[in-house]
């Protein structure tokens, strides 16, 4: 009681900036209340993402099944919620015998669905334990969040008994009133017997897959990967050959051959460049789980060189960007240039197809270190123009982006070029480096006036579906990005990637990429099941870039026309027939 007291008022006086005495609370709380406060986590209310359909058959709440039933029993009705969570604190499971307590639980969303990490909830048992990476109990007034304060939590996080890694934590909660020191036993005592559960229910089908993988690496020598559940092991010949891309994109072929009974050999082309041979042998008799052999195929190679003298495909010009297609590469190489001149730009193209990124990566490429800042037309009231004063008088800045420049009107627009006229005079030797972008829609590029003498050159960049092949390098790098290399995307996910429009091109497939990866919570491999509804909105086919083109003139026609299929076929010099025909085969929905 002392204790809490104590704790209430190390907490009050932590939440008011005042200093907390080190004796009123026990330094893993202090150090957890300072990161609570780091994620701007509001003290007075609770609030928390919530996954609707959370995936719950995992190895993990398989094997935790019975020995929490068990244990649910044996607390006969006393008011104690056992709760199973996921590696990230999303609650998978909860067993609560009191309605008492099950209610104020399912009021400080204490339930299946919502994450209890540290990050969302503040300091307590499950998040706080799954950070620390060891046993927890938080007490009362130690959570950081005043709702939680009724309560006493202790967590355990659970390593998989095979590879040591945490797959979820175990938490106890019972009222703040009944908190005693056994609460912290049972829960470690739980979470070894789940431990003991993985053990027992993982290790026939893992240990005969750990035999056959070294059995395979010592026989052969060649790359070898074993994969089953929330286990993958790959030999240091694997890690050696093969360099991050390369080993996602042999993870998605591995999971796709395992998902058809694993028997299968084929032949890749890895981002690299190379090719390879991969042959599956299932273990187990499960799909998912099983030995893959991958070997260097140089035929591929030869073939590939033979048929149309090809070279291994050009690298990206500018650093942090990928994409290796013509068109991409044609813009990236112009702002180069232009940028390595210091010659005025701008960047035109659709919403979201790189421009900002376009032009960052050519200045950080030819003035590594130099300040480069951007300024957004977009931004309401007075805030733009102040805002562009002020860079334009800051000598240290090297470069400049003026973004949304089609939001400014034509007065707008002459105080822009009075401003760079002035910033010419003022610095005629040392300018910085502008460049403009001019987002544009429907193919409608607004009339610059008088800027254009200060910019005498305009980079197009594509839209996303004219270089659709670049996905194929956009994902693996956001994914590296977002997930930091834990989640690959199997080629059927890829091939519907590669089918949609992305209307809001490369940042629409990042944001989507970005809620794959949260809903997500888990290593592995994304299949098409994991992507939002908007993407499978796609052709039936992925299209080239000559199609690509041919179906927005057709688009761009149609609208011009106010949807009249035959003006619009006229004005684009094609029979009537052939624009019915073109618009069923691109799935264009008529406006
Ligand atoms: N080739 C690429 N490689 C890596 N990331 C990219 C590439 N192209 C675009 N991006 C990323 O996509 C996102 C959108 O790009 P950016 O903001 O530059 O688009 P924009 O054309 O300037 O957009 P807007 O028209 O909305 O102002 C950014 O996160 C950017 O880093």
């Amino acid at each position: 009681m002392e204790d809490n007291r104590r704790a209430a008022t190390a907490r009050l006086n932590f939440l008011t900036l005042d200093p907390v005495a080190p004796q009123d609370v026990r330094p893993p709380i202090l150090a957890s209340w300072v990161r609570s406060r780091h994620w701007n986590l509001p003290a007075d209310k609770i609030t928390l993402p919530y996954v609707a359909d959370p995936d719950k058959d995992l190895p993990l709440t398989r094997s935790a099944g019975p020995v929490l039933r068990r244990l649910h029993e044996n607390l006969d009705g006393q008011p104690i919620s056992v709760i199973l969570t996921d590696r990230s604190g999303l609650v998978l499971q909860r067993l609560t015998a009191d309605t008492e307590l099950a209610r104020h639980l399912d009021k400080v969303y204490l339930a299946p669905g919502f994450s209890y990490a540290e990050e969302f909830a503040g300091t307590n048992g499950i998040g706080t334990a799954l950070d620390v990476g060891g046993p927890m109990h938080v007490f009362g007034h130690e959570h950081y969040a005043e709702d939680l304060e009724d309560l006493a939590c202790a967590g355990v996080p659970i390593k998989h008994p095979l590879n040591g890694k945490t797959i979820g934590a175990i938490d106890l909660t019972c009222w703040r009133k009944d908190a005693g020191s056994l609460l912290m036993a049972l829960a470690k005592s739980t979470a070894e017997s789940i431990r003991a559960a993985l053990l027992r229910d993982s290790s026939t089908r893992e240990l005969s897959l750990l035999e056959a993988y070294l059995q395979t690496s010592r026989r052969l020598g060649d790359m070898v990967i074993a994969i089953d559940d929330d286990l993958l092991l790959m030999n240091a010949k694997a890690r050696q050959s093969l360099d991050a891309g390369d080993q996602r994109a042999v993870l998605g072929h591995a999971a796709e051959i395992l998902s058809h009974g694993g028997t299968e050999t084929i032949l890749a082309e890895l981002p690299t460049g190379a090719w390879v041979r991969i042959t599956g042998r299932p273990i187990g008799g499960r799909s998912g789980s099983g030995i893959l052999q991958i070997s260097p195929h140089s035929a591929g190679v030869d073939l590939r060189s033979q048929a149309s003298g090809h070279r291994p495909p050009p690298r990206p010009v500018l650093p942090g960007l990928v994409g290796r297609s013509a068109g991409w590469l044609g813009s990236s190489r112009e702002v180069d240039n232009a940028c390595r001149a210091r010659q005025w730009v701008v960047l035109s193209g659709e919403r979201g197809v790189g421009k900002v990124a376009l032009a960052r990566a050519a200045h950080h490429q030819n003035s590594p270190g130099g300040a480069f800042h951007i300024v957004d037309a977009a931004r309401t009231g007075d805030g733009f123009a102040a805002e562009l004063d002020a860079e334009l008088a800051d000598d240290s800045v090297q470069a400049l982006v003026i973004r949304h420049a089609e939001c400014l009107d034509a007065d707008g627009l002459d105080s822009l070029a009075e401003a760079l006229y002035g910033v010419l005079e003022r610095r005629p030797s040392t300018p910085p480096w502008i460049a403009l972008t001019l987002t544009c829609e429907n193919g409608d590029t607004p009339d610059l006036g008088e800027l254009l003498t200060l910019f005498p050159l305009t980079v197009d960049v594509p839209p996303l579906r004219h270089h659709i092949e670049d996905v194929r390098d956009l994902v693996p790098h956001f994914l590296n990005q977002l997930s930091h290399g834990d989640l690959t995307c199997a080629p059927d996910t890829m091939q519907q990637l590669l089918r949609s429009s992305w209307p809001g091109n490369t940042a629409e497939l990042c944001q989507v990429l970005k809620q794959v990866v949260v809903r997500r919570r888990r290593a592995g491999v994304i299949t098409p099941a994991d992507l939002p509804a908007r993407t499978r909105a796609v052709s039936r086919r992925s299209l080239s870039q000559l199609e690509a083109l041919e179906r927005d003139a057709i688009v761009h026609s149609l609208l011009a026309n106010g949807g009249h299929k035959g003006r619009a076929a006229k004005s684009l010099g094609m029979s009537r027939a052939t624009i019915y025909r073109k618009i069923h085969d691109y799935g264009i929905q008529s406006p």
